[in-house]
């Protein structure tokens, strides 16, 4: 059957809660949450094929690198993969001094036995169990009563007690999560976690974590953060409690969701780099992070080489990271169309190291998350001036003058509306180079001597017309005037710019000329040469023959 034409007969809406003095609203995040990976479990658990060995490994080194301390490896009673990991881990020293590795099972006598099996000799540890509290699992998965679930919880703690005792040597944190919290009716996750905590006996200097996930996102954030802030009210041993979130993606809002709960009073954070995870995924660290990082909250975590980690994490998911994924995907810091490249690029003109970021539409400066600028600006049929100038000048120190960029934007759009596809930077510059330093027809300046005296300047050029070598001579108030009045067809000089490209002996000039012929509209020239005079020549019979040929019909 498709879409209802009245979903109210088969969807209902999350019930709103009842805390009208909610508090969360008028928060900030002003520090980092405690990050807890789970790209080695939940990730791993949502792949079509999960992690072998060696990709475990490779994740685990790039999740230490990046600065997590609390990483969940594996559900070690699942398969034997996951157990032979854990024991690699311990038996062979893979785990630095200050980070827990977490693993996680169901509330099954058997299975917890095996996960404290697998963790036999190692340093320090969260061990992490689950039970399902919402009423359709309640009714549907497990038939059983409120008691009973909570039964089941308090057999699972009373054994980790157990087992943990048997493992002195190991510095234990135990996890509970309710799992489909965030389905569930709050009291009862509240009444099953105090059970558990009367287990465990919490305190202040050892603390357990509460994770309290939305296992499947089914309501709008502020509901979600709602639910947060009515549990910590509610729960005991709140001192003695480390509240973490752990979010899905389902309604495409885990990162809201997250951000919420911890203004709610989460201290912790469950999530996958990325976004991997079950079915949307579970939340992503890497967007929370710089969410942080952007807002100027040092979040403890470094992607400084973001590529570097989004790499080893497509290869050991076999998955891609979308290209508009936040911070990492390969066009979320390009802008393609015009009046945004025209902002990007005054925004780095702008930007000086002393004051706060502020490069329109670039939310991060990229190079801080190892991104260069290349990618910022490129160039389609949407792109105006600014882009193209941006390129020209980045790449090869052409800085055009403003109605030249209007002027060149027109020959770029022209060429990106005929190939239909975008213009690379070499494009760019070759196209500039065919039409205005290449354009010799009918005019080719081949060499000139130029001499000044008493304030007015004498040129001699030798010129090629149509393959005839003549010699034109002229003089003037200055070097132009003396070439425009050495030429066989009247001008006018409306604007003449230059400037050097590159420094020191291998330096180039380059000289941009506006001249209008009689009859014509405006037009530009450019010339680059060593010296300085010779540029301006080059450039004022670039527009003269652009202008010639226009007038023979042999150009746009
Ligand atoms: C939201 C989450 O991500 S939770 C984590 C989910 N991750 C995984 O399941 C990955 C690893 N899981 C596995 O390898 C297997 O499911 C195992 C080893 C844990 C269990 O395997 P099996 O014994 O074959 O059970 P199966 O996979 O069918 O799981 C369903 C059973 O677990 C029970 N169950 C589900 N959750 C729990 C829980 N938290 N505690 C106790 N029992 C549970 C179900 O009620 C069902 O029991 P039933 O067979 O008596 O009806
Ligand atoms: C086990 C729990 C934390 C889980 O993965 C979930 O609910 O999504």
């Amino acid at each position: 059957m498709s879409m209802q034409q009245i979903p109210a007969h088969k969807y209902r809406a999350f019930p709103m809660v009842d805390i009208p003095d909610r508090t969360w609203p008028s928060k900030t995040i002003d520090k980092a949450p405690i990050w807890s990976s789970s790209d080695l479990r939940d990730g791993n658990q949502s792949l079509i094929e999960p992690m072998d060995a060696d990709k475990k490994m490779k994740l685990f080194k790039t999740l230490v690198g990046v600065g997590l301390k609390e990483i969940e490896v594996a559900f070690p009673s699942a398969s034997q993969t996951d157990y032979d990991f854990v024991r690699e881990l311990i038996e062979n020293n893979h785990i630095p001094a200050d980070v827990y590795i977490q693993v996680l099972t169901q509330a099954r006598e058997e299975l917890i036995r095996r996960t404290f099996e697998s963790l036999r000799g190692v340093k320090k540890a969260i061990v992490h169990f689950y039970v399902a509290v919402s009423p359709s699992f309640r009714r549907i998965v497990f038939k059983q009563d409120k008691e009973s679930i909570i039964q089941t919880a308090v057999n699972s703690a009373k054994l980790f007690n157990e087992l943990a005792a048997q493992q002195p040597e190991t510095e234990w944190v135990f996890e509970f999560s309710p799992e489909t919290f965030s389905m569930a009716e709050l009291p009862f996750s509240v009444e099953i976690c105090n059970a558990v905590l009367d287990v465990w006996q919490p305190t202040p200097e050892k603390k357990v974590i509460l994770n309290l996930p939305a296992t499947v996102e089914s309501s709008m954030p502020n509901v979600y953060a709602d639910q947060i802030e009515w549990f910590c009210r509610h729960v005991n041993h709140r001192d003695s409690v480390l509240v973490s979130v752990h979010c899905h993606n389902d309604r495409g809002t885990g990162i809201a969701a997250t951000e919420l709960g911890l203004l709610a009073g989460a201290d912790r954070v469950e999530g996958c780099l990325f976004g991997n995870g079950e079915r949307t995924g579970n939340v992503d660290i890497v967007t929370l992070a710089l969410n942080m990082y952007t807002q100027g909250v040092d979040p403890k975590l470094d992607f400084s080489d973001i590529d570097a980690v989004r790499k080893v994490v497509e290869e050991c998911n076999q998955m891609t990271v979308h290209p508009r994924h936040p911070y990492v995907g390969d066009l979320v810091h390009t802008a393609f169309s015009g009046s945004h490249q025209d902002a990007i690029r005054k925004g780095f003109a702008a930007q000086t190291e002393d004051i706060y970021w502020e490069v329109p539409y670039l939310p991060i400066d990229p190079s801080d998350i190892g991104r260069s600028y290349d990618a910022v600006i490129r160039v389609n049929s949407q792109s105006g001036k600014g882009g193209i100038t941006y390129l020209l000048e980045q790449e090869y120190g052409i800085s055009l003058p403003r109605r030249m960029q209007i002027e060149f934007s027109q020959v770029v759009q022209k060429e990106t509306d005929r190939l239909g596809l975008e213009m690379t930077a070499k494009q760019i510059y070759d196209l500039l180079n065919t039409e205005y330093l290449q354009a010799h027809q009918p005019f080719q300046l081949i060499k000139h001597r130029l001499q000044e005296e008493n304030d007015i300047s004498t040129v001699d050029l030798e010129v090629n017309v149509g393959g005839k070598v003549e010699h034109w001579q002229g003089s003037g108030k200055g070097p132009l005037e003396a070439v425009v009045s050495a030429l066989p067809v009247k001008v006018e000089i409306m604007d003449y710019n230059e400037h050097a490209i590159g420094a020191g002996s291998t330096a180039n000039a380059a000289a941009y000329i506006e001249i209008r012929m009689e009859g014509q509209r405006p037009l530009h020239g450019i010339g680059i040469n060593e010296n300085i005079t010779t540029a301006s020549f080059h450039a004022l019979f670039s527009a003269v023959n652009r202008a010639m040929q226009i007038a023979n019909g042999k150009a746009a």
